[in-house]
This record gives structure tokens, sequence and C-alpha cells, in this order.
């Protein structure tokens, strides 16, 4: 039942138990970009976990009582606590578990990350929206490339070490989830511009953490296709 490959639970499905002293649970989907950040923090952190994959397209009665929102990721700990929100999970995580702070200590240098993630905020909803309209895609494609441009000032007016240093860090793993999509959706060309990501995104295909999270891109796409058809086939693609 757990596991990144596991199936998913859906509809009709009995709740699992409670989550064994200490482990914590990630309820996940294969395919979420959000989910994908809390993975890729739990990996580089070293913190023991199992995953339940929900099936988003026909979704269990009880999925409801860990997010009314009826959204992944979901994060549950021992005592039954619940935390939500994909950003919010992965910083609870860097602040609750010992070991590799991905996020910098020093308050200023955290705020610039967290400007930068402000500023990346819009880019999630716009690859939303390339996948469900088609008939808009050249429009959301200049938008993207706009947004790629800001994001690229940004970095270098907050002359942030995320692009340059030695590490990568929390505001690396928050991104990377929709960079690594733009391959799979043919959208690397929004990037052309920007030398800067780039070379980002080329580093980061280096790090261990984020090359054991390819996404095949046969399986994405017929993901996306049976997920918008609100196929409850679509979370298990593949299996
Ligand atoms: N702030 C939250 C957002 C979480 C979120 O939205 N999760 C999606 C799962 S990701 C969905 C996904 O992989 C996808 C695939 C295709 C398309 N598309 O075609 O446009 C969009 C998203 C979901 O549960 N969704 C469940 C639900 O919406 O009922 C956070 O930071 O945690």
């Amino acid at each position: 039942m757990s596991g990144a490959s596991s199936k998913s639970l859906g509809k009709g499905s009995s709740p699992p138990g409670p989550v064994p002293e200490g482990l914590i649970r990630i309820y996940s989907m294969r395919f979420c970009p959000f989910a994908q950040r809390v993975l890729m923090v739990l990996k580089a952190k070293g913190i023991r976990h199992e995953i339940i994959n929900i099936n988003l397209k026909s979704k269990p009665e009880w999925f409801f009582k860990k997010n009314p929102a009826g959204l992944v990721p979901v994060l549950e700990d021992s005592k039954g606590r619940l935390i939500s929100g994909s950003a919010i999970i992965c910083e609870y995580l860097d602040e609750a578990y010992p070991g590799k702070k991905l996020f910098p200590d020093d308050p200023y240098e955290k705020a610039c990350q967290k400007m930068i993630l402000e500023s990346f905020s819009k880019v999630p909803p716009l690859v939303a929206r390339f996948i469900r309209k088609k008939e808009d895609r050249p429009d959301i494609i200049e938008e993207l490339r706009k947004e790629f441009r800001m994001l690229e000032e940004d970095i270098t007016n907050y002359n942030s070490d995320i692009f340059v240093g030695d590490a990568v860090s929390m505001t690396d793993y928050l991104m990377w989830p929709w960079f690594q999509r733009l391959e799979v959706l043919e959208l690397n060309e929004c990037v052309a511009h920007t030398p800067k990501l780039k070379g980002w995104m080329a580093a980061m295909k280096k790090d261990p953490i984020v090359s054991s999270h390819l996404i095949d891109a046969k399986t994405y796409s017929d993901f996306l296709k049976l997920y918008l058809q609100d196929s409850p086939e679509a979370c298990d693609c593949g299996l």
C-alpha cells in the first residue's frame, strides 16, 4: 500500500491506520509537482517516511478528513497531526528535522529565497493553463517567457547564491518540478533567453536527488491525457 510507486487509494478504500511511531506519512500522487517538492526535501534530509498515493479522480471519502480541500500533498505524523500545502510542509520538515538545512539560517538570505519563490509563484498556474487550454498556447508561452525574464532579474537583484552555490537549497527544490516538466511539455524554448535559468536547469539535472525523480515523457503525457478526461485511471498510469 505504501511506497512511491504504489497504486493509489480511491473511493471506497479503507482508511489507512495510524502512522507508526518514528515515521511520517505523505499522501501523494505520482505525477504531482507539489508532492514532488516534499519527496525531494524528505530525501535531501534523509527523513524516514511512507507514501500513500491518492486517486485524485476518485478520491477516498476519508481523505477529506486529512485535507478538507482534497489536495495532495498532506503530511501526517504518528500523533495524527496533519499539514497541507507543499511549501508549508517543506519548511516544516526543514525546521523540525536535524541534518542539512535547506533554507539559510540568515534571516535576510532566507527572505531573498522567499522573494524568488514569490516571483516564481505565477509559473505553476501558467503551466496548468498551458496543459488545459490548447487554443491559448502561444499567449501562455509568451507569458511564461515574461515570467522567466522577471525571475532571472530577481535572481540577479537579490544576489542569491541558489544558482551558483555548490549545494542545492530549498528554493531549488521548490521550483524544480515545473522546470523539469518544461522539457516533457516541449516548453524548453521559454528559457532560451534566460541564461541563468538555463544554466541552473543543467546544473540541477546533475543533483542526485533531482535525477532520482525522473519523469518518463510518454507516461507523463499519457497521465495528462487521462487526467484531463477526469479518468480514474490517470493517477495509476504506467503501473
Ligand atoms: N497549494 C497546494 C496545491 C496542491 C495541488 O494543487 N495538488 C493537486 C495535485 S497536482 C495536480 C497535477 O498533477 C496536475 C496535472 C494536470 C493539470 N492540468 O492538466 O492542468 C493540473 C495539475 C491536487 O491535489 N489536485 C486535486 C484536485 O484538484 O482535486 C500545495 O502547494 O500543496
